[in-house]
């Protein structure tokens, strides 16, 4: 299947194909920025146990208070003194970027579609949408290591593949420490959540949305939890990432901060902590005025890897029936995703046949 466009500027939102139904459209300015989602500093979160900070306990027990709390409340925080290097993620914007710029054959040298592993894709990695995200996308998967395939890695601009596996190996190692605080919050061994991803996987999707001419009818990326255990997002100082926590009928759009990454939870963190931490629901709005780039690291379990509660505390129920593996939950998942984007698209066809009626009956 051919890739639907690459000519933002000359694509019209009178293209259904982009527009949104009222319900699913923006409600807030992609830059009316909210105060809501905490930002924590992460510096001495490797602090030795014990230590205290002016005799009040330790720095590391304060940060994993504020993170707990955040997944609890909301399912997403910032994070900023990370220690990843502010040059390293500099980079990697810069050559994203770059890509992106790219002459459309050469970006289309990796092209995705056709269910490849990896490579460039407009719109969705989900293809049978019935409505199109306004983005391009390049993914590659970076873990497990012996898993790679260069092959699907843009060899465009040169350096970036060896930016790409240093900030792999950076966010590897951030998420792994992030896993280890959510552990240790819900009463087990540090090593509790990475141990039931068996052998973690790491997808990196870097997303570029356009700049768009009627953004109130249409969105970036559509309404959705990720799937794996958490996310780090890079995003540049545009705004856009927009979440909610009421099922969609408010939203806050998340304020850029230059250097921080947005963690948020996704389903398989949710479900593993017994519905304790959120899977924050969220989107990307798009705007007239500039493109806007994000940088999304997805710490997914092993396809294999059982998914089941880790703990349920006395007097609680499993939230899952059953156990059932990553891959299987990641695959009803993506169904689901579209099974209900195809009802709504048929429900609206009958409503708008239902509209013209009136007139086919004077004709009768
Ligand atoms: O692009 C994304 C975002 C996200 C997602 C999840 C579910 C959806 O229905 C959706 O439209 C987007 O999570 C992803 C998970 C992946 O494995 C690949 C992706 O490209 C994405
Ligand atoms: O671009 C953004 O701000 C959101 C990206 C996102 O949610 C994703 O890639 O899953
Ligand atoms: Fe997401």
């Amino acid at each position: 299947m051919a890739p639907v466009s690459l000519k933002w500027d000359e694509t019209s939102l009178h293209e259904n194909r982009f527009v949104r139904d009222e319900d699913e459209r923006p409600k807030v300015p992609y830059n009316k920025f909210s105060s809501e989602i905490p930002v924590i500093s992460l510096k001495g979160i490797d602090d030795v146990d014990g230590s205290s900070v002016d005799g009040f306990g330790s720095r590391r027990a304060e940060i994993c208070d504020k993170i707990v709390k955040a997944c609890e409340d909301w399912g997403i925080f910032q994070v900023v003194d990370h220690g990843v290097d502010t040059k390293l993620l500099s980079e990697m914007t810069r050559l994203a970027r770059e890509f992106f710029e790219l002459p459309t054959e050469e970006k289309l040298r990796f092209d995705m579609t056709g269910g490849k592993k990896g490579g460039f894709i407009v719109s969705s990695h989900l293809q049978g949408e019935a409505v199109q995200d306004w983005r391009e996308i390049v993914t590659y998967f970076s873990y497990p290591i012996k898993a790679r395939d260069y092959s699907r890695w843009p060899d465009t601009p040169k350096e970036w593949r060896a930016v790409t596996e240093k900030y792999s190996e950076e966010l590897m190692g951030l998420a792994c420490k992030l896993l280890e605080v959510l552990s240790e919050a819900m009463g087990l061994e540090k090593e509790a959540l990475t141990k039931a991803c068996v052998d973690m996987d790491q997808k990196v999707v870097v997303n570029y949305y356009p700049k768009c001419p009627q953004p109130d009818l249409t969105l970036g990326l559509k309404r959705h939890t990720d799937p794996g255990t958490i996310t780090l997002l890079l995003q540049d100082q545009v705004g856009g990432l927009q979440a909610t926590r009421d099922g969609g009928n408010t939203w806050i759009t998340v304020q850029p901060i230059e250097g921080a990454f947005v963690v948020n939870l996704g389903d398989h963190g949710h479900y593993l902590s017994n519905g304790r931490f959120k899977n924050a629901d969220h989107q990307a709005v798009v705007n007239s005025n500039t493109s806007r780039l994000s940088i999304a690291t997805f710490q997914n379990p092993a396809p294999e890897a059982v998914v089941y509660p880790l703990k349920v505390n006395e007097g609680e129920k499993s939230i899952m029936e059953k156990p059932i593996t990553f891959m299987e939950m990641y695959k009803k998942k993506m169904s689901t995703d579209l099974e209900l984007a195809r009802l709504k698209k048929l429900a609206k066809e009958k409503q708008d046949l239902e509209k013209v009626k009136p007139i086919e009956n004077i004709f009768a």
